[in-house]
């Protein structure tokens, strides 16, 4: 049998986890091959030590079948999760051209719905699977990805993809371990997470609050809850129908994550790198002016943290 090749592009703290988990179900199982693509030190961590993969639960070690350097190094592959910031992703699909056949799955993990549209546009013969996930992660030092909490959800699927080619893919889920909920109608749940992390993202990145301080704190628990009812109109006003208990089901998700986390957007933010201003804000603000609705709170906090950045 041909084995199913899985690639994971950017081992930072989503690739870490979801490539990590992968990578040590498989290690020993010639039905799968699993490669991370990570370059520099981390790469080289990787293939001389393991990553290292720090868990509430305790350490793993884990050993992908392949680490490579560039994207271009990949050769054909069944499935390619995408992990980079959306800045980065343009740059690594202009490298992926021969990885990529008519039966290839794409499956972006990253925050925001542009990225999603990004792949399907660019790669039209394969198929992109509407996916997101909810963990709080993050690359410590090179070779080593932390996970903070136990919270973790991966949310993935597609509306006209055959059931066997979505049932392969969950088996491999399942069978790693890894919590994930398939669905026919994933756009909406993609965005059900974006209407609370582009909320979340950007005010955090502004206020440099911690989840607890948001939710503490009754003037930002407030802002919170008019970005997300702004970007329900935005999304509504796209086709896109959110639920009625939107807000409440979003504040409820702030409530599980570990209070003292932060968002990786405002993470990026407090150390001076780039962000995905653009993609989580920006978006808003962008698709509002487009569809004739007005978002006072998103514009206000667009423009803040655009003059924040450097
Ligand atoms: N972190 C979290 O808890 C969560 C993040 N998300 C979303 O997931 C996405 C990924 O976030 P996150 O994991 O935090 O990001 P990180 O910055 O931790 O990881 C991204 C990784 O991609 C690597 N990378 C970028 N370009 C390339 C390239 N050309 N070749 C090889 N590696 C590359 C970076 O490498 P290098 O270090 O060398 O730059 C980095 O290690 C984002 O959209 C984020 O918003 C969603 C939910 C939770
Ligand atoms: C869930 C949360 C807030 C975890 O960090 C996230 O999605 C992000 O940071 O982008």
């Amino acid at each position: 049998m041909n084995k199913y090749k899985v690639a994971v592009i950017g081992i930072g703290g989503v690739g870490g986890y979801y490539g990590g988990i992968l990578a040590q179900h498989f290690a020993h199982n010639d039905s799968c091959e699993i490669s991370f693509v990570a370059r520099g030190e981390h790469k080289y961590k990787i293939e001389q030590e393991g990553l290292k993969l720090e868990l509430e639960e305790g350490t793993l070690v884990v050993h992908p079948h392949r680490v490579v350097e560039a994207p271009q190094d990949l050769g054909e592959q069944d499935l390619i999760i995408f992990c980079v910031k959306s800045y980065s992703l343009e740059q690594v699909c202009a490298q992926l051209d021969s990885s990529i056949t008519s039966n290839t799955l794409l499956l972006p993990l990253l925050n925001g719905i542009e990225g999603i549209d990004y792949l399907q546009e660019r790669f039209p013969e394969a198929k992109t699977l509407w996916g997101c996930v909810y963990i709080v992660a993050s690359k410590a030092e090179p070779g080593v990805v932390k996970v903070q909490g136990k919270y973790n959800r991966l949310v993935w699927g597609h509306p006209n993809l055959p059931a066997e080619q979505l049932q392969r893919l969950q088996n491999l889920f399942q069978e790693a371990g890894i919590n994930n909920e398939l669905y026919t109608d994933a756009e909406t749940k993609v965005w059900e997470k974006f209407s609370f992390i582009s909320p979340v993202a950007s005010l955090s990145s502004l206020t440099d609050k911690t989840m607890g301080e948001l939710m503490g704190q009754e003037h930002l628990s407030s802002q919170l809850q008019q970005l997300m009812e702004e970007l329900k109109k935005v999304a509504e006003a796209k086709g896109i129908k959110l639920p009625q208990e939107l807000v409440a089901q979003n504040l409820e998700v702030v409530r599980k994550l570990p209070q003292e986390a932060t968002s990786s957007m405002q993470r990026d933010f407090r150390s001076g790198n780039q962000t995905e201003l653009e993609n989580l804000t920006g978006y808003i603000v962008r698709e509002g002016k487009e569809y004739g609705v007005e978002t006072p709170l998103y514009s206000g906090l667009y423009q803040e943290l655009k003059a924040k950045t450097v």
